[in-house]
């Protein structure tokens, strides 16, 4: 029983170290910017550490918590550790929990004039399967007790949502989903500050209703 707790435990650090290196060198995000959770199965979550690049993980220094969101080994956590459990108590699906200041994503969540119910119009149907709707969190610094607060309130509605002037935060049933959900909000990003001011035809309600029926973006 408990070596196939440390087991998982163990695949779920492999899993983090892997997503993070494919995230940081494929250049969704730099520096030491970003962070990644995992809710485990037993209980707890991990966490990526504060000032770690993604790109250069430790498996065996990630942050760990216990199921009472309890620091209890590892190095520091991310500063966002707040935000992530928040994001984690309203989706008890939620698995993963990635946050990047992937370029283009947060050059649009600058935008003057975009709709802080729904920041991108729905491009494609990629877009709508993996995010959907994706609200604007108003500024607050990183770290902040209120930012946590303010993403929690999004989250039983919306298992992604863009932090203004920082970068998006995506929850999914796995760590795959959301790193998937997150590298197609950046990609749809960058397809709407391509288009610029051109006029756009994004996809109309009655098939943007087609693709929510049949696929659940999480
Ligand atoms: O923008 C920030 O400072 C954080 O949201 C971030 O991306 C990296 O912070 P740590 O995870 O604490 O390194
Ligand atoms: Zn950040």
């Amino acid at each position: 029983m408990i070596d196939s707790i440390r087991h998982a435990e163990n695949l779920a650090r492999t899993d983090i170290v892997k997503v993070g290196k494919s995230l940081f060198e494929r250049g969704l995000t730099f520096g030491s910017t970003g962070n990644i959770s995992i809710r485990l199965d037993e209980g707890g979550w991990l966490m990526t550490p504060t000032n770690a690049s993604l790109g250069d993980l430790d498996p065996a220094r990630l942050s760990l918590f216990d199921s009472t969101g309890r620091h209890i080994g590892g190095d520091a956590p991310t500063k966002e550790g707040a935000l992530h459990l928040a994001m984690y108590s309203q989706r008890q699906d939620a698995r993963a929990v990635v946050h990047l200041h992937s370029t283009h994503s947060v050059a649009v969540s600058m935008l003057e004039g975009i709709d802080p119910l729904d920041v991108l119009p729905p491009l494609t149907a990629y877009y709508v399967m993996r995010v959907g709707r994706l609200p604007l969190v108003p500024y607050l610094p990183p770290g902040d007790a209120e930012l946590a607060k303010a993403v929690g309130a999004l989250s039983g509605a919306h298992h992604a949502v863009l932090l203004a002037n920082h970068g998006p935060v995506v929850a999914g049933t796995s760590l795959a989903n959301a790193q998937y959900a997150t590298e197609e909000l950046e990609e749809t990003a960058r397809l709407f500050l391509l288009l610029g001011t051109r006029a756009i035809r994004p996809l109309t309600s009655q098939q943007v209703a087609v693709l929510r029926q049949r696929f659940d973006p999480k």
